[in-house]
C-alpha cells in the first residue's frame, strides 16, 4: 500500500561527513520517540532509508509493548561500500546525526545501535541533550547488554511458566546461541539458576565459558536443533528459518537477537508445529527500558530495574492471551500494540477538546 507510515523522515547529506544521515520518526503517540543510530555500509543509500523506516516502526512496537511512554525512531547513517569510517570521520559523522537530532526539538531522542557504542553517544551529546545510554562516567547508563539480559531471564520465567506451570528454570534444559555481550551475561544467570544449558557460538574462544558453567557445548546448527525446553537466540538475526523450524525439538523460543524470523509467515510455521514463539523485541526490550526510565524519565536505578524485571508479566500476558483467543503472542503483541497507541490518541484528543465556554 502507498501509504507514509511515520510522522516524519529527515534525510540529510551530512554537512561535515558528506554522509547520508537518516532520521525517521515513526509514531510520538505515546511520548519522545527512541530508537539507536545506525552506522552501516550499504550498497543504495535508500536501503538505508528503507531500514530506517522498518527499524522505527519496530522501535513503536517494543516501547508501546514496554508500557512505555515513549514512541519509535532511528537514525540510520548509510555508508557507502568501500568508505573507511576514521576516527576523524566518525565525529564528524555523529555531530552531523546531533544536529538533525537537535532539530526535532525533542521529538525524538537517539542511542547506540549496530555499529554505534555509548562512547559515540558522548560524542553527539555534546551538541544535544536528546541522547541516551551515554558512558556511566558521563552520566549515562552505558552498556545495555547486562539489563537486556535480565529481562530476557524475566521473559524466560513467564514462557517456563507457560510450558510447565512453574516460573522455576533450575533443571530446565535451554539452548544459547551466541554467547556475546547479552549472551554470556544471560547464559551465567541461567546457570546460576541452576539450568541444564547448552551453549554455542561461532568463536570456538567461547568453550571456555561452557567449561566455566558446566554447560555443553555444541555447534549453532546442532543447538538450534537441540531437543531443549527454550531454545534461546542470542546472536544475528534470521536464525528461523522454514528448515530449521522443520528441525525444531523445543517447546518454545525465546530470546533477544533482533530479527529471528527470516521471513514473516515462518511464525506461521512455529505456531502450526505448536512451538510458542515470542517476538525479540518483547524478550530484548530490558536494555532500552532501563535506559530510558534512568536517562530520559529520569528513574532511579530501582524503578529501572523493576520495569525491566516486569518482561516476565508482560510476555505472561502475551501468552495467556494468545492461548486465549488461540492466536500466536506475535498477534497478541501487535494489537496490544494497536490498543496503546489508539488509547493514547483518543486521550490525546479529548486533551485537545476546548473546554465549553461559562457564562
Ligand atoms: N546488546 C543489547 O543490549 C541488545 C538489546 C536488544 C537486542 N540485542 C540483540 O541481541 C543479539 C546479541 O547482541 P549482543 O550485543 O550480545 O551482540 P554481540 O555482537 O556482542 O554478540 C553476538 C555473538 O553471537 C555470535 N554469533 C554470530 N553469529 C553466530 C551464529 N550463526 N551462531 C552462533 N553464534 C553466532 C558472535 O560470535 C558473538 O559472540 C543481537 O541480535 C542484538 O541485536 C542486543
Amino acid at each position: 500500500m502507498f501509504t507514509l507510515d511515520h510522522e516524519q523522515v529527515m534525510i540529510r547529506t551530512g554537512p561535515r561527513s558528506g554522509l547520508p544521515v537518516i532520521v525517521a520518526v515513526h509514531s510520538t503517540a505515546l511520548g519522545q520517540a527512541v530508537g539507536g543510530c545506525r552506522l552501516w555500509h550499504y550498497t543504495d543509500w535508500r536501503d538505508g532509508l528503507t531500514d530506517a523506516l522498518r527499524l522505527s516502526a519496530g522501535m513503536t512496537s517494543k516501547c508501546a509493548v514496554a508500557g512505555l511512554a515513549n514512541g519509535g525512531g532511528k537514525t540510520v547513517i548509510a555508508v557507502p561500500e568501500g568508505v573507511r569510517i576514521d576516527a576523524a570521520l566518525r565525529r564528524n559523522v555523529l555531530y552531523d546525526v546531533a544536529d538533525v537530532v537537535d532539530s526535532l526539538g525533542g521529538l525524538y531522542a537517539t542511542g547506540p545501535d549496530v555499529g554505534t557504542t555509548p562512547a559515540d553517544m558522548a560524542v553527539i551529546g555534546e551538541h544535544t541533550t536528546h541522547v541516551f545510554c551515554k558512558p556511566a562516567q558521563r552520566g549515562g547508563s552505558g552498556d545495555s547488554s547486562p539489563h537486556t539480559a535480565i529481562g530476557t531471564l524475566a521473559a524466560l520465567r513467564a514462557v517456563c511458566r507457560r510450558i510447565h506451570g512453574t516460573s522455576n528454570l533450575s533443571g530446565r534444559r535451554l539452548a544459547v546461541v551466541g554467547l556475546g555481550s547479552v549472551g554470556e551475561k544471560l547464559a551465567r544467570l541461567l546457570a546460576a539458576e541452576g539450568a541444564e544449558l547448552l551453549v554455542s557460538d561461532i568463536d570456538p574462544g567461547k568453550r571456555t565459558l561452557a567449561e566455566e558453567l558446566g554447560a555443553t557445548w555444541s555447534r549453532p546448527e546442532q543447538a538450534v536443533a537441540a531437543e531443549v525446553d527454550i531454545l534461546v537466540p542470542a546472536a544475528l538475526g534470521g536464525i528461523l528459518t522454514e528448515q530449521s523450524v522443520s528441525d525444531l525439538r523445543c517447546h518454545a523460543v525465546a530470546g533477544p537477537a533482533n530479527n529471528q524470523l527470516a521471513t514473516p509467515d515462518v511464525a506461521g510455521l512455529l505456531h502450526r508445529r505448536d512451538i510458542i514463539w515470542v517476538p525479540d523485541y518483547v524478550v530484548g526490550a530490558g536494555g532500552v527500558i532501563y535506559a530510558l526510565t534512568t536517562e530520559l524519565h529520569r528513574g532511579t536505578a530501582d524503578d529501572a530495574l523493576t520495569r525491566v524485571r516486569a518482561i516476565e508479566g508482560t510476555v505472561s500476558d502475551l501468552l495467556h492471551t494468545a492461548e486465549r483467543l488461540g492466536t500466536t503472542p506475535a498477534q497478541a503483541a501487535l494489537e496490544l500494540t494497536q490498543a496503546r497507541l489508539r488509547s493514547a490518541s483518543t486521550s490525546h484528543a479529548q486533551r485537545s477538546v476546548p473546554s465549553p465556554a461559562h457564562n
